[in-house]
């Protein structure tokens, strides 16, 4: 994702403002609470000026005491509704921002492989984080700075009018002056504000990335070079956030001295007013008092345009994430819902996105429902991508991959999930319950279900003795259990197709027999296709296929090809000591 700036906002932007906007419900009570936080304060001066007119009339104490207690009620009243103002606008920037989180969170996450092979979680997390948290942050202090601050410009400026309308003129032309200097110097915070973002950005993708990888960098001795990396991305993000603070601090420098002068003005008009006997002491106080007034305002306002900048890049940078779509199109025709499913595949070809090297090309399989293929090959032979392909993760770019009968390219993907299921060395456990865990956060089927699938795969003893039951937090695994589990969670979709990719290639000879006995038994009745390095666990599948540089170069039953003396496969078996 590129940054983007406000000018380029995609046709989405609206469809992520309706997110954030608050229901209707909510506009009475905020309506109320922000005019009352605007015109509680307007009246205070009008209460100074009553209070020095008074008291250089000559008036009692207690008269006196009267006005000072309806200012103190006034600047009660005036901060408990800005008070109501902020709790309520707080409430609905975290109903907004929920809302938003919620819907990023799943469309990333129903994006394809292609994506996120572009973007880093880290990235991904900067999204859905902090961009949705600048947004949020905007839509609060819209509601009570920008609002509540333009609301209050005009009441002071009405107010003055009434007094002197000279006065309010010359106040409202000084105000527009401001505010056209502000919208300029706007102008200048755009870019410096995006490119902090996207600083930003980078450097959880770096820190997301780098630990991950730990075990691996730290296994290396890459420790050290990691960080003086990492050293040049944090530099960047200090840069850029720098430059936009400094930029902050001019501007913000540039309105005191705008106020200053302001000030300045108002009190030589009224001074000049005064002796001309048109004005009291205490409208001069008045109008002193409106005139300061101005100042916080616009200061909010101005800090707001910075927000407000930061806000728009990221509704861009989310608007930007919505417009994604996945490059797979779902097709609508169901694969068979029960029974062992067929796979063919068909002169199929592949080049993964944005890469020229043909990583598969013109192979032809074909499995019959029930049927088991072991995939065999050196490293970077093209079977895990082949796997992708049979999942759908990618399409081909050549031939076709038809599961059930059905080309994947038209399959209803609900119907190819459920049917299909995957286990990688790579078993990814969360910090959730033993449950959640085995459905994947699905509704969970119940218990005799769910102890029954981890009986089948040689967990039942371990998950009865689990304290908390199923809904204990999962404890350490170690890689075999871990494994087992995988297993637990394909028997509980209870599918069609399996691929095992790699399933047993960490684990030690005792876990490895286990995990071979859960895979027998998940293979009863279903079609299966087994990628392995270690060719003893291929020693139950029908078919083998051979693969080099994507290519398929051996092909035959298993008892055909490990008798041939002259097979490839043959040869394999004899170079791993696996007996024929
Ligand atoms: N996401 C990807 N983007 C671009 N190229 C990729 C991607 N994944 C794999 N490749 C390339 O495709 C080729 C085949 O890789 P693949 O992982 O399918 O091989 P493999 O036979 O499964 O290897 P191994 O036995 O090491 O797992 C390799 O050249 C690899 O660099």
């Amino acid at each position: 994702m590129t940054p983007s700036t406000p000018g380029n906002l995609s046709p989405d932007t609206s469809s992520v403002l309706r997110l954030l906007l608050p229901s209707w419900r909510a506009a009475p009570a905020l309506i109320g609470a922000v005019s009352a936080a605007t015109a509680l304060p307007l009246a205070a001066p009008q209460v100074t000026r009553w209070f020095v007119d008074d008291a250089m009339g000559g008036a009692s104490i207690r008269h006196l005491t009267l006005i000072a207690a309806g200012y103190l009620v006034l600047a009660v009243a005036g901060q408990a509704a800005r008070t109501v103002t902020a709790w309520l606008a707080g409430r609905l920037a975290w109903d907004g921002s929920n809302r938003l989180r919620e819907r990023l969170t799943g469309h990333a996450l129903h994006l394809d492989l292609a994506f996120h092979g572009r973007h880093t979680p880290g990235e991904l997390i900067e999204r859905v984080d902090g961009d949705v948290v600048a947004v949020a942050d905007f839509v609060v202090a819209f509601l009570l700075d920008v609002v509540a601050g333009v609301l209050l410009l005009a009441g002071v400026v009405v107010a003055v009018l009434l007094v002197d309308w000279r006065i309010g003129l010359a106040l409202l032309a000084y105000c527009l002056v401001i505010g056209y200097g502000m919208a300029r110097a706007q102008r200048l915070a755009v870019p410096s504000a995006a490119r902090s973002r996207a600083a930003s950005a980078a450097l959880f993708g770096a820190l997301e990335e780098r630990l991950a990888g730990a075990e691996d960098l730290r296994a290396n001795g890459a420790g050290a070079h990691t960080v003086r990396r990492f050293h040049q991305v944090s530099a960047a993000l200090f840069r850029a956030e720098h430059r936009d603070a400094r930029i902050g601090t001019v501007l913000l420098a540039g309105t005191s001295v705008a106020f200053a002068a302001g000030t300045a003005i108002m009190l030589g008009l009224a001074a000049w007013t005064m002796r001309s006997g048109a004005l009291t002491v205490g409208t001069a106080v008045l109008l002193l008092q409106y005139t300061m007034m101005v100042r916080a305002p616009f200061e909010r306002l101005i800090d707001q345009i910075r927000q407000y900048q930061a806000a728009l890049a990221g509704v861009a940078r989310i608007a930007g994430l919505l417009a994604e779509r996945p490059a797979l199109t779902p097709g609508t025709r169901p694969l068979p819902p029960t029974g062992p499913l067929g796979l063919d595949l068909d002169g199929v070809g592949f080049t993964y996105p944005g890469d020229d090297e043909q990583v598969l090309s013109g192979v032809r399989l074909r499995l019959a429902p029930g049927e088991t293929l072991g995939l065999v090959g050196r490293t970077g032979s093209g079977k895990t991508t082949l796997a992708r392909l049979v999942l759908r993760l990618h399409d081909p770019v050549q031939g076709a991959v038809l599961v059930g009968g059905v080309d994947l390219r038209e399959a209803e993907p609900h119907s190819l999930r459920r049917r299909a299921g995957v286990v990688t060395q790579d078993v990814q456990l969360f910090r959730a319950s033993v449950r959640d865990n085995l459905t994947l956060f699905r509704p969970s089927p119940g218990d005799e279900r769910l102890m029954g699938v981890l009986g089948e795969v040689g967990l039942g003893a371990w998950a009865a003795s689990l304290p908390g039951g199923l809904d204990a937090e999962l404890p350490e695994l170690s890689a075999g259990e871990a494994q087992l589990l995988a297993f637990a969670r394909v028997f509980l979709a209870d599918p069609g197709l399996v691929v095992l990719d790699e399933a047993s290639s960490r684990l030690d000879p005792a876990t490895e027999r286990r995990a071979e006995a859960a895979v027998a038994r998940l293979l009863e009745g279903r079609t299966g296709v087994i990628i392995a390095h270690r060719l003893s666990s291929l020693a139950r599948v029908d078919t083998i296929a051979v693969l080099d540089r994507g290519k398929i170069v051996e092909y035959g039953p298993r008892a055909h090809l490990a008798a041939d003396p002259h097979s490839r496969f043959g040869h394999l078996l004899d170079l791993a000591g696996v007996s024929r």
